[in-house]
Parts: structure tokens; sequence; C-alpha cells
């Protein structure tokens, strides 16, 4: 049904989280989903899905690690001894690692697959945007200039490479304080309708800085959040491609 990569151009901002929560709500409405963790040097996937096993190659296959509700996941942390040591790869032995992650893995009969991006605007981002047949982007900011700016870059590349931006995440929008109900907008003011408009993106969704969310993610509980705060961008992505 699709292949979507989630692409930020700045670190930190949610782009790994967001591509676990669609995973999530995709497979929640009966989709065969996968993940591909293509943040080889920052793989943070597994962590979240509570993945800890080895993979295995079966027929020469990559056989994916399978969460416990069934998403198909590779990713190199799951190929390492120790996930704690650095993946000391260079340029070509990373795009052969996509590479391999595509086309040399067993995928079962996958209807949606969301690519975790490399980081940046780099060759190994531009390698997953020209070799893989990507339906669209999509893309995750926070409100903040710094990010909003480099994540710009991001948008920009994806035009110049003819990929159509499908979705807009705007990730740490706000807090809502547990004491007193107060809505602070950390990063500033929330810019989603602006990027949006600007980059012709009409499925969007801002997400708030969640203790509950953190704390999940950080036990491999990801699946347990019961409000994602992205159905509405994966029954857009179904509807609309
Ligand atoms: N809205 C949120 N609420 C709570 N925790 C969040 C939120 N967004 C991100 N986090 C947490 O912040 C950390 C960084 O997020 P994440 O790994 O998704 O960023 P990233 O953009 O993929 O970073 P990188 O590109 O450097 O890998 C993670 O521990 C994640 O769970």
């Amino acid at each position: 049904m699709g292949v979507y990569g989630v692409i930020s151009g700045k670190g930190g901002v949610g782009k790994s989280l967001v591509t676990s929560l669609l995973a999530v709500e995709s497979n929640r409405r009966g989709l065969t989903t996968a993940v591909l963790d293509g943040d080889l040097t920052g793989p943070s996937i597994p962590k979240a899905f509570g993945l800890k096993d080895n993979l295995l190659g079966v027929d020469g296959l990559i056989e994916p690690a399978l969460t416990k509700t069934g998403i198909q996941v590779v990713s190199v942390n799951l190929m390492l001894d120790d996930p704690s040591q650095p993946v000391l790869w260079k340029g070509p032995l990373l795009s052969g690692a996509i590479d391999q992650f595509w086309k040399e893995t067993n995928w079962k009969n996958v209807d949606m697959t969301f690519i975790d991006m490399p980081p940046g605007t780099g060759d190994i981002a531009m390698k997953v945007m020209t070799d893989l047949p990507l339906d669209g982007l999509i893309l995750v900011t926070t409100p903040q200039d710094l990010v909003q700016m480099i994540m710009k870059k991001a948008a920009n590349m994806a035009i110049k490479l003819n990929i159509p931006i499908v979705g807009l995440v705007e990730n740490m929008s706000y807090y809502i304080c547990p004491n007193c109900n107060a809505k602070h907008e950390i990063f500033g003011p929330s810019q989603v309708e602006k990027v949006a408009e600007d980059f012709n993106i009409s499925n969007y969704a801002s997400l708030g800085m969640s203790e509950k969310v953190r704390e999940l993610v950080d036990k491999g509980q990801i699946e347990d959040i019961e409000e994602t705060g992205l159905a509405s961008i994966i029954d857009n992505l179904i509807i609309n491609g």
C-alpha cells in the first residue's frame, strides 16, 4: 500500500519516535506493517519496541524481527553483539546496508513500510531517496526556529528529488503541566500550519511532549501507547496515499 520515509533534517526532534508511532497506528488498522531502520549510526527503533535478539539469516535473507504486535523490523542494532558499540562504517558500507535491508530481507506481505531515514541531507539520505521506491516522505519538525530551518533543507531536498511530501508532524509542540493543566509552548509557538501551507501539505498533526510516552519508549513498550496522536496521519495516508 505504501513505502514512506520519515525525515527531519535535524537530529533529536523525534523522527524515530514518529516512525515507530506511525507503524503502531498502521498495524492497529490491520495493515501488515514494517519498519526499516535507516538511521544506521543512531538506530533507536529496536529500543522503543523492546527488541533485543539478534536478527537471523535464513537462506541468504535477513529474517526481520517481530514486535509483540507483529510489526516487522530490521535495524543494524539487531546485528551487533553489543548495541552500545558504534557502527564505524563509511559511505559505501552504509549505502550497502540500506540496500541489503531493502532487498535482502524476508519481508512478509507488507502493506505499509516506514523508513526511519538516515539523519541529515547527506549521501545516505540521498541514497534512500533515489534508490528506494518511496511513495512519499513524512517531515518531522519542532516549533524551534533552528529545527525549522534545517527541516526545510530536508523538505527542499525532497522537492528537488521529486518525492512527494505526504505528511508533516510537529513534535514537542507543547507540554501540558500535569499539576495545573497549563499548556506551555516550550520551543515557541506552533508553526505547523505555516509549514504545512509553505510546503502544501494537507496531512499534518502536532504532538505534545509526554512523560508517559517517554517512559513507555524507554521501557520498550511503545505499542502500549493508547493515543499516538497520529491516527489522522495514517487515515489520510490510507485514503490519499
Ligand atoms: N513528544 C515526545 N514526548 C516524549 N518523549 C519524546 C517525544 N519526542 C521524542 N521523545 C524522546 O526523545 C528522544 C529522542 O527522540 P528520537 O530518538 O525519536 O529522535 P530522532 O529525531 O530520531 O533523533 P536522531 O535523528 O538523533 O536519531 C527519545 O528518547 C524519544 O522517546
